[in-house]
């Protein structure tokens, strides 16, 4: 078994952004601004945001972390997205999701403006990207399919399983991987909810890619010998013994998955480091298509 390790490929990634963070210096232009609306004070949302902060400083962006209440209305946040479409400082925003749940998240994604939507969760980068066109890839998605290229994972006339139809991951993972180019050219099989006898589906996958959310879900006995195995799951469960309080389990049964697979990425360790690099790689796309118009 070898290791998918998102945090090595997530460092390489950002020392190549801050590579060419320090070339826009010294052509005495103006670097990436990004911004992060963060509603409330969701435990991980505020350690993802915080990672968020970090990166820009690490890659020597300019960032702005605007904090709003839990209380915060619907209108009130949309004033405030309005307010970051017209600054023409920011390069690119995401919110953070979850938002609470008087918020309505699709109306909150449709108002951010898509040459701004570095999330890629505006409707309008989601379909260019289901047509293949210029759009910006949503940042998981994005990072898995960076693992895969960096490792030289072949992709093409593969099986690939997808668990969970998040408009986040799971559906823009099907797409892409659907797509012809590389990493894609596979056969993909989106499962979820209702999907019956997943482990027959699981079995007979090259590759599977969970984000279900559910701890340890993925078994030995789901997956074939020499399966690639992509692990999204983040789920905090307490843990009283540990100095956080919790610790973090992916969707995948690591010690006996990793004893079949060919490749696993770990949790923590694997996808989380690519989300955050990939959100850089997608803030410096929309500094550079901005400064070409
Ligand atoms: N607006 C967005 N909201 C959310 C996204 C997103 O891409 N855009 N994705 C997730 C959360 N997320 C980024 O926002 C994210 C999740 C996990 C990690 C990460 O680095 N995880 C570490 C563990 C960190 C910890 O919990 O201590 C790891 O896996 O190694 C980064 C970003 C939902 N919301």
């Amino acid at each position: 078994m070898q290791l998918l390790d998102g945090k090595k490929v997530s460092e390489e990634i950002k020392n190549e952004i801050a590579i060419d963070v320090a070339l826009i210096k010294e052509r005495g232009e103006k670097v990436p601004h990004l911004a992060a609306i963060l509603v409330g004070s969701n435990g991980a949302s505020l350690t993802y945001v915080g990672s968020k902060v970090k990166a820009c400083e690490k890659v020597g962006f300019d960032s702005t972390l605007v904090s709003l209440p839990e209380e915060t209305t619907e209108e009130e946040l949309l004033a405030k997205i309005n307010e970051l479409n017209d600054n023409d400082d920011i390069d690119g925003f995401i919110v953070q999701l979850p938002l609470p749940k008087h918020i309505d998240e699709q109306k909150v994604l449709n108002a951010v403006n898509p040459d701004k939507d570095v999330d890629g969760f505006h409707p309008e980068n989601f379909g260019r990207m289901a047509l293949e066109l210029e759009s910006f890839i949503p940042a998981t998605p994005f990072g898995i399919l960076q693992l895969l290229e960096r490792n030289k994972i072949e992709t093409k006339g593969k099986n690939v399983v997808v668990i969970g139809r998040s408009n986040i991951v799971g559906k823009p993972m099907s797409l892409l991987m659907s797509r012809k180019a590389y990493p894609g050219n596979a056969t993909v099989t989106l499962t979820h909810s209702a999907t019956q006898n997943i482990e027959e589906i699981t079995r007979e996958a090259d590759i599977v890619i969970t984000a279900l959310g559910v701890p340890e879900f993925l078994k030995a006995d789901m997956i074939k010998d020499g399966a690639v195995i992509v692990d999204v799951g983040i789920t905090r469960v307490t843990d009283e013994n540990h100095p956080k309080g919790y610790v973090i389990k992916g969707d995948v049964a690591f010690d006996e998955v990793a004893e079949k697979a060919s490749w696993i990425t770990p949790v923590p360790g694997g996808v989380g480091p690519m989300t955050i690099a990939m959100l850089m790689k997608n803030t410096l796309i929309a500094r550079e298509r901005k400064a070409k118009k």
